[in-house]
């Protein structure tokens, strides 16, 4: 038998009919469903009399439209119709939805794999491109369409054409202050938005496989802010303790035996990619972006490019054009690029490990008195944690808001939005123009990084961070 890339063993097993020359139709393992993307598709469904096929590999969060300061009161006319759209759908249907009352409730890729609901191995898909998160645990996972989520529902199967595969190398060791989220943002500034389009990504080397699971989650998340179809790390140990004992996984012996298939799934020693790109960690320091595409950032070190400088005219107008919308000046060192507003979540960074990190910058210090800045858990797990391991305190004492879970300032969809003209440094995955409200400025940053910024008021490099002392003057 031929060498495989566990992109190509996944697909395989999932493949369930297969014409020549047209896509195939895959076998799905997991839909998970939010409030957002949903509702037409249960509408559909209903208007041709139709059933959730199996309501039990079908899961549903409320996280977009959720305010973050009193969840149940939610004020905007069209948000409070979805949430309660999805709630009907779910009990019309037989779906279980964790809503707003639930511990488990919180953003669709946070919450997910939190319940032991992505393994390796599964093809996952939900209405929603980031999607790709899931494919931390090696599984293949990838964002679909509102009439997509409507056929998933209606026959557990879709039609997809196979992607291309591509093995993304990191090559070195990172540095200290240096986190996941720069490794992402540093390739997509090396490489762009779409260096893997029609690709799979599978992300290798050393400084992968050392990342924890969170870290790695965070890595895949902007797999699709590189192009890319998915993106996916083979299972390993890390994969398999993170999965052990959680609601979903089997238990017992069928947990090992489930572990011994999943060791199965890994690329093949010899099996070829259909292209490989490689990316130097030992170089990489801290990145910020300073444009409207995550493609758009340099190291904290730097400074704001000159448009002139880039190689092609689209480039330089593209540059222009960023510049002008976040109202920045060529040549303007990164350092003193000053902040109106942090927000530290999303399904990027609002993980325990992400809110333990900002902490520790916080920890003993003030957020500049220009600065707003919120602390928002990615689910209501990770809050009751960060609560009973104290972070809330460290954050309040520093003057961070401690938020309730949800989507939050990711994206303007619910009341966290940034007014025309302010300036926030994001732990976010997107800095499109207005992401968080017309007319803000979003710079995507890790979470040491947003939490520095908090309290300098001003983006500054965490690798010379005073960690735990004296407060630091602004
Ligand atoms: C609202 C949803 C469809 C959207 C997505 O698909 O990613 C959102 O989650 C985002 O991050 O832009
Ligand atoms: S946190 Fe942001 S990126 Fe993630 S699902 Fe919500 S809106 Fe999309």
């Amino acid at each position: 038998m031929g060498k495989k890339t566990m992109f190509e063993k996944i697909w395989d097993n999932h493949v369930i009919y297969q014409e020549e020359g047209k896509p195939s139709i895959l076998y799905i393992d997991l839909q998970l469903v939010h409030e957002v993307t949903s509702p037409q598709a249960f509408e559909g469904l209903r208007l041709s009399g139709r059933k959730v096929r199996r309501p039990e590999l079908t899961f549903a969060t409320m996280d977009h439209n959720v305010p973050t300061t009193d969840r149940f009161n939610i004020t905007d006319p069209i948000s409070k119709q979805q949430i309660d759209t999805l709630t009907k759908n779910c009990a019309d249907f037989g779906v279980k939805l964790f809503g707003l009352d639930d511990l488990d409730n919180g953003v669709v890729h946070v919450m997910g794999p939190e319940l032991g609901l992505t393994h390796p191995g599964k093809t996952i898909v939900c209405g929603d491109s980031h999607t790709s998160t899931h494919g931390a645990f090696g599984a293949l996972a990838f964002g679909i369409g509102t009439s997509e989520v409507e056929h998933v529902m209606a026959t557990q199967c879709l039609q997809q054409a196979k992607a291309k595969t591509m093995e993304v190398r990191f090559v070195g060791k990172r540095n200290a202050g240096v986190t996941a989220k720069d490794m992402i943002l540093g390739l997509i500034a090396k490489y762009g938005t779409d260096f893997a389009t029609g690709y799979v990504i599978e992300y290798t080397g050393e400084s992968i496989t050392e990342l924890s699971m969170e870290e790695r989650m965070t890595v895949c998340n902007m797999s699709i802010e590189a192009g890319a179809r998915a993106g996916m790390i083979a299972p390993d140990e890390k994969t398999f303790e993170y999965l052990r004992g959680r609601q979903y996984v089997p238990q017992g012996a069928a947990f090992d035996e489930a572990v011994a298939a999943w060791k199965e799934l890994v690329t093949d020693e010899g099996a070829e990619f259909d292209t490989v790109v490689e990316f130097e960690v030992d170089s990489l320091i801290p990145q910020v972006t300073w444009g409207t595409s995550p493609s758009m950032g340099t190291d904290i070190t730097s400074t704001v490019p000159n448009p002139a400088d880039f190689a092609t005219e689209n480039e330089r107008k593209a540059a222009e054009k960023a510049l002008e919308y976040m109202d920045l000046k060529p040549g303007t060192p990164i350092s003193e690029i000053t902040i109106d507003y942090v927000f530290i979540g999303s399904c990027t960074n609002g993980r325990i490990e992400d809110l333990r990190a900002a902490a520790e910058v916080a920890k003993g210090h003030k957020v500049s008195e220009k600065v707003k800045a919120i602390v928002v858990p990615g689910s209501g797990r990770v809050k009751a944690l960060a609560e009973k391991e104290g972070l809330d305190k460290i954050f309040t004492e520093a003057g961070f808001e401690w938020r309730e879970a949800g989507c939050s300032m990711c994206l303007a969809m619910n009341p966290d939005i940034l007014q025309p003209g302010e300036r926030c440094a994001s732990t976010s995955n997107r800095n499109f123009e207005g992401r968080q409200g017309r007319g803000g400025r979003t710079h995507l940053v890790s979470p040491e990084m947003a939490a520095a910024a908090a309290i300098k008021g001003h983006f500054t490099d965490v690798r010379d961070w005073n960690f735990k002392t004296e407060a630091v003057s602004s």
